[in-house]
């Protein structure tokens, strides 16, 4: 079946959390329209910027285009950026049940409002290895006040100014800001706005819920949980997961889960959903919403305080989730016993003549202004650095828990070449920051592919002994994964889809400063690339017949 949608994308003034802002939304929603579909549907998307003055680009997240690596909808990457007044039109099939998303990726914008969820059922006489009665999605954000225009001119200024912490959490795009505690011009925050009513998700007594939990913050890694209820977790990232229960959910940024939920607690009360920030010092109110038990009216405040969450600063039961994440029995993937290839991605932060960034291997990424998936199917040489990036770091001197003595880096467009059809190991070493005992986390997501998730470890790697702890009889495959503070995450995935994917941090602000790589593999089979993804940079007048 094919599953037609026409979007406009605008910015408008809107108050997710009581606080007017420009909010950039499709055909007039933030999050945008859900995208329901089946497995082997095609989704035909066709867009029409009406930004006004900015570029656009849309990334179906865990969507791998087998076949349509120009509809990845990554700018400087698969495509030429919309430019305001232009439509295009996205095009490819949904392979695999489970739950995705999409959002904006272009710049920064994705955190202005611009990003919406896709649900793929199973095919007709397939059934999923779980019960339930209802299907319900909500995606985790965390909010800005300052534009993001704002935001990323001071992350490439010097002096350097951070974005911060974000002002408030959304659940499903509701949030609330306490207008009492900032100063705004009259009119700008107005706690009383009903578009800053929390979500509700009405539950009937009895009935258990499959929800897909996704997080798309900018910044914040969350913890999410529900007053009163277990939630067994089932499916990560369209995968399915051996059950677990769990009574906070921790989530990155990038990451889905399936979790469900038995409504069998006391029916003549409502209960608090919250989400809260860790693993940086949350400035930050937790983001609060309601499990309205039917027939309790949807905007009754429980009688109770909201759960707490965890405490942010403790990382072992976070390391604890990530381990506990394993393939579900029947529908085990076994990964290759061995690769082919082994990169490792230290991460840092960095210094070039004195702007901040990020870098892999003291490489920070700066994209052409011509995509990738262009430049190398047309041979235009000339479009990026044509030597290969550094496939490791300096592993015998580098101290990963002290503030690197020198914390120059250097600044590329250099991408990693995959042979056709190989088995490449990745994996990411974490380290100290430019702040002394600080090391942050990283959502690390890969495009066009699903990884296995080897193993996840404490301190500096060693490929002698921690090789051998990887877990290859049942590891879950996911598009997103964490890297814990002062850790390392080990990852083997299949050259196996012609195209140009980037790989490269979740959170916003990292990504934009650098803390990104491009992979690409078998370009020459790639097929004839649509005229409509060209017209910049070195693509100039490739898209007039
Ligand atoms: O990129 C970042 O910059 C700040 C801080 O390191 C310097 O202000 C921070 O917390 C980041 O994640």
């Amino acid at each position: 079946r094919i599953r037609y949608h026409k979007w406009d994308v605008k910015y408008e003034f809107r108050s997710p959390d009581c606080y007017k802002k420009l909010v950039i939304t499709i055909n007039g929603m933030s999050p945008g329209p859900t995208i329901l579909a089946q497995q082997g549907d095609t989704i035909i998307v066709e867009v029409t910027n009406s930004l006004i003055t900015e570029n656009l680009a849309i990334h179906w997240h865990g969507i791998r285009q087998k076949g349509t690596p120009w509809s990845d909808g990554t700018e400087a990457v698969t495509q030429c950026p919309l430019v305001p007044g232009d439509t295009f039109k996205y095009q490819f099939t949904v392979d695999r049940a489970g739950t995705y998303l999409y959002h904006g990726h272009y710049g920064m914008q994705r955190e202005s409002g611009l990003y919406g969820s896709i649900r793929v059922s199973p095919p007709d006489g397939v059934s999923e290895p779980f019960a339930y009665d209802y299907d319900r999605s909500i995606i985790l954000t965390d909010w800005y006040h300052k534009s993001t225009y704002e935001q990323a001119v001071g992350l490439s200024s010097i002096p350097f100014v951070w974005v911060g912490e974000p002002q408030s959490l959304l659940i499903q795009g509701k949030g609330k800001f306490d207008c009492s505690s900032a100063p705004a011009p009259s009119g700008v925050c107005n706690a009383s706005n009903p578009e800053c009513s929390p979500y509700v998700l009405t539950v009937v007594p009895g009935k258990t819920y499959r929800l897909r939990v996704a997080s798309l913050t900018a910044l914040s890694a969350l913890s999410f949980q529900v007053e009163g209820h277990n939630m067994t977790v089932v499916e990560a990232d369209g995968h399915y997961v051996e059950p677990f229960v769990v009574n906070n959910l921790f989530i990155y940024s990038g990451e889905t889960y399936s979790v469900l939920i038995k409504a069998d607690q006391d029916p003549s009360r409502n209960y608090w959903m919250s989400t809260n920030v860790v693993s940086r010092k949350p400035e930050t109110a937790d983001g609060l919403a309601i499990l309205n038990y039917y027939p309790n009216h949807p905007q009754r405040s429980p009688p109770t305080l909201p759960p707490a969450g965890p405490i942010w600063n403790n990382t072992a039961p976070r390391l604890a989730q990530s381990q506990a994440i394993k393939a579900r029995q029947g529908f085990i993937h076994p990964p290759p016993p061995s690769s082919d290839r082994v990169i490792v991605f230290l991460n840092t932060q960095n210094t070039i003549n004195g702007y901040f960034r990020w870098s892999v291997n003291n490489v920070s990424f700066s994209l052409p202004n011509t995509p990738y998936l262009v430049a190398l199917r047309q041979n235009l040489h000339r479009v990026f650095n044509q030597n290969p990036p550094p496939e490791g770091y300096d592993f015998a001197n580098y101290d990963i828990y002290s503030k690197a003595n020198n914390t120059n880096g250097t600044s590329s467009n250099a991408i990693y070449r995959l042979q056709f059809n190989t088995t490449v190991d990745i994996i990411l070493q974490n380290a100290n920051t430019m702040t002394v005992s600080n090391s942050e986390t990283h959502p690390w997501h890969l495009h066009g592919h699903d990884f296995w998730v080897l193993g996840y470890g404490k301190g500096k790697f060693d490929i002698h002994n921690d090789t051998k702890k990887y877990n290859l009889v049942n590891p879950i495959m996911k598009n997103t994964v964490p890297l814990h503070p002062y850790g390392w995450t080990a990852l083997r995935f299949r050259a196996d889809n012609p195209g140009a994917w980037l790989f490269h941090c979740h959170v916003e602000a990292h990504f934009y400063m650098g803390m990104r790589v491009v992979f690409a593999e078998g370009i020459e089979k790639v097929g004839k690339l649509p005229s409509s993804i060209m017209g910049c940079g070195e693509t100039k007048g490739f898209d007039k017949p």
